[in-house]
């Protein structure tokens, strides 16, 4: 199993002083930084878009941005994501015809691709392209908002990918936190963490993310 990322996502961050809060995270020992962008059409809510991701990477230069496109048209997006200075481009396998194709045009465009699933979506759907993607997203929720319970019965998803694809990143999302959570997600074999309110509003935030790592890298 690869090495622990942990990624905390800024929807849980103060979006009025965006850039510092998420250079706390960051200064406190997180990897990456997962960016949750929601067309309020793929799913019901609305977040941000790339001009959000661009001004983020005016004050970041160096940080990793995981983008998660919670959106009903990926396509459209991956060269305006590409030019803000994403990283990482994730969109649901749910949301296009073509992931093999989609894939590719991420890479063209400069960025890592993942293909994410919903929690209702069978593994079987993101099976064909866990070796062509660079990570596969199993939702711990129902994408759409932060804040949610983590649902341990998509934990048979993780454990399959683990399975056939020893060496893939393979990230989950949602209600993750320390305790029973990341020790279930670790265990099933999910390496890579978003955890948005269980990172932002700890009093302790540098005790989460270290927590959160030391569970996952515990397991392998
Ligand atoms: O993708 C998301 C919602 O669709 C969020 O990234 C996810 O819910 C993380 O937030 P929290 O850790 O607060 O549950």
């Amino acid at each position: 199993m690869p090495q622990a990322v942990i990624a905390p996502s800024i929807l849980a961050a103060d979006f009025g002083d965006l850039a510092a809060d998420a250079q706390k995270v960051i200064d406190l020992g997180a990897d990456t930084l997962h960016v949750d962008i929601m067309d309020g059409h793929f799913v019901p809510n609305m977040s941000i878009g790339a001009p959000v991701v661009k001004s983020l990477r005016k004050h970041m230069p160096k940080v990793f941005l995981d983008c998660h496109l919670m959106v009903s048209e990926p396509e459209k997006w991956v060269q305006d994501f590409a030019s803000a200075g994403a990283n990482m481009y994730t969109f649901h396998v749910e949301a296009h015809a073509n992931p093999a194709a989609l894939i590719e045009k991420i890479h063209a465009a400069g960025m890592k691709a993942g293909v994410a699933v919903k929690p209702g979506t069978p593994v079987e759907a993101v099976l064909p392209f866990a070796d062509k993607a660079d990570m596969i997203l199993i939702m711990t929720v129902e994408p759409g908002f932060g804040g949610q319970s983590f649902m341990p019965s998509v934990m048979p998803k993780v454990k399959t990918l683990r399975e056939k694809y020893p060496n893939l990143d393979i990230q989950v999302d949602g209600g993750l936190g320390l305790g029973e959570t990341i020790e279930t997600a670790a265990t099933a074999g999910a390496n890579v963490i978003v955890a948005g309110t269980s990172v932002f509003a700890a009093p302790d935030r540098k005790a989460v993310i270290s927590g959160l790592r030391q569970v996952v890298n515990s397991k392998y």
